[in-house]
């Protein structure tokens, strides 16, 4: 009999433990192949978020969670080939050369993954293509509608799903079958150099940092610190390692479960779990809409109204605009590729609404420097802060002196992250600044005005 050849495409599910389609994978083929497609910028991308390339904590931290995956599957005597090549074209070349009989795949989020995954189901239809859910809390089949009924608000979602029993995770995958001869990709070796950073990336990295969390009584303490600006311990920072699928969220909430049965459980732990609930909810709604992830009106098909102005983007990234909680936010994300969530509403709130700009130039930049960029929880934030996502009250916009006199009364935070920043102007208000050049008829035709 032929011998079976899988392919694992890794995606954002780059760890080996509670990994249910690699145990299935393991199971399944004689042979398998596990790439991970390095990621490049877009066009689109380059265009919005107007920077050549991702910033360099992330892609530290990318780096960093490759070469950890490939270190757990060394020890499986298996190894990761980080591919420098389109998933599509890297896929097919593997069909074409090997006879790749199956690809293994996680059910994304992202339209991109999907298309290409579609893709291959057309052009090479003799690969059975294996999907399932790897880094969500629930499957398809335990979500109690369809997809394409996902209620249109977080509460209403909550509701209906808060309430249903979680799988546990899986056991961890202690065998692989072995890697077919005469692959030969196009791989990158991943050797920069490392920068000091907040975070480290991996799945060994991600369950200790989980582990210390649980150790400590954060948690119970969780409700009332979450809103912070700066530091590690006011929210749990798992944010990294679920982006990347370093840790999945049903290993964290077994975690919390075993808390709350040694330290009992309070509105601090349910606040996590709730939490956990929103990704999840953005996780499924970016599987429902799709493109319209990405689209200027939203899920709402409702355009708002906006302008651009370039250089008042400019400010906003750099942090250099007449608000200096924004700004301290925005120095803290170009240096760590973190920003607390409560930044984050602000920073939002304050592109919208105080500078009118388009908020697909917000979220492209987002995802090109967050360390946690994820698909769905990004787009569909940002979709919601414009208005033009889930949010039943429509739009939001925050005071931001209130919100400074509140979450950061004192401005150590403003001054920790240099937030003041003199004589910031949201527009030109020197007349040398406009950019008029006084030719001869301009000078006839002033002299014409009263
Ligand atoms: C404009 C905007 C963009 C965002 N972009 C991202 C993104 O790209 N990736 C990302 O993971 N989160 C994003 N968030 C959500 C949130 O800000 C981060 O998940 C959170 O700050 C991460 O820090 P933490 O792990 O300490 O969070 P905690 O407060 O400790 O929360 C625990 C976990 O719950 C989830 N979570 C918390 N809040 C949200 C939320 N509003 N939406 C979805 N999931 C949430 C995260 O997985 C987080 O790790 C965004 C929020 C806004 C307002």
């Amino acid at each position: 009999m032929n011998k079976t050849i899988g392919l694992y495409w890794f995606t954002n599910d780059l760890r080996v433990h509670d990994n249910p389609l690699l145990l299935r994978a393991s199971a399944e083929v004689d042979q398998l192949i596990c790439i991970y497609c390095y990621p490049k910028m877009s066009p689109y991308l380059k265009q919005y978020a107007q920077v050549p390339e991702f910033g360099s904590a992330k892609q530290q931290f990318l780096d960093e969670s490759l070469h950890c995956l490939n270190l757990s599957l060394n020890a499986l005597n298996q190894r990761l080939q980080v591919v420098d090549l389109p998933p599509y074209q890297a896929i097919k070349h593997a069909a074409d050369k090997l006879g790749v009989t199956h690809l293994f795949v996680d059910a994304v989020s992202g339209s991109d993954e999907q298309d290409a995954v579609d893709k291959i189901q057309v052009e090479v239809p003799h690969v059975s293509i294996i999907q399932s859910e790897v880094r969500s809390l629930f499957s398809a089949e335990h979500l109690p509608f369809d997809l394409g009924s996902l209620p249109d608000t977080f509460t209403k979602f909550r509701k209906k799903v808060e309430k249903l029993a979680l799988t546990k995770p899986v056991e961890a995958v202690t065998t692989l079958p072995p890697l077919p001869e005469g692959l030969a990709l196009p791989t990158l070796s991943l050797t920069r150099d490392v920068q000091p950073s907040l975070f480290t990336g991996g799945e060994r990295a991600g369950l200790e940092h989980c582990r210390q969390y649980f150790a400590s009584t954060l948690a119970s303490e969780y409700k009332q610190t979450r809103n912070g600006l700066d530091g590690m311990d006011y929210s749990t920072k798992f944010s990294p390692w679920l982006a990347h699928g370093c840790l999945s969220p049903k290993t964290i909430y077994a975690m919390l479960k075993r808390y709350e049965a040694a330290n009992g459980a309070n509105d601090s732990t349910y606040w996590i779990y709730f939490e956990l609930l929103w990704r999840e909810y953005f996780y499924w709604y970016a599987r429902r809409y799709k493109r319209q992830l990405f689209r200027f009106g939203g899920i709402q098909n409702q355009a708002p109204l906006t302008s651009f102005y370039a250089h008042r983007f400019q400010q906003w990234k750099k942090g250099e605009t007449p608000f200096p909680i924004v700004n301290a936010c925005m120095h803290q994300l170009n240096e760590t590729g973190y920003m607390s969530n409560r930044g984050r509403q602000l920073v939002a709130s304050c592109l919208v609404h105080e500078l009118g700009l388009d908020w697909r130039y917000g979220a492209a930049y987002f995802e090109s420097q967050l360390v946690d960029y994820d698909v769905a929880s990004n787009w569909g934030n940002w979709q919601y802060l414009a208005g033009v996502g889930a949010d039943p009250r429509g739009s939001r916009q925050f005071n931001l002196e209130k919100q400074t006199e509140m979450y950061d009364p004192h401005m150590e935070f403003i001054d920790r992250w240099q937030g003041r920043c003199a004589g910031a102007h949201l527009d030109s208000v020197d007349m040398v600044d406009w950019p008029i050049v006084m030719g001869s008829s301009d000078k006839a035709s002033s002299s014409e005005k009263p």
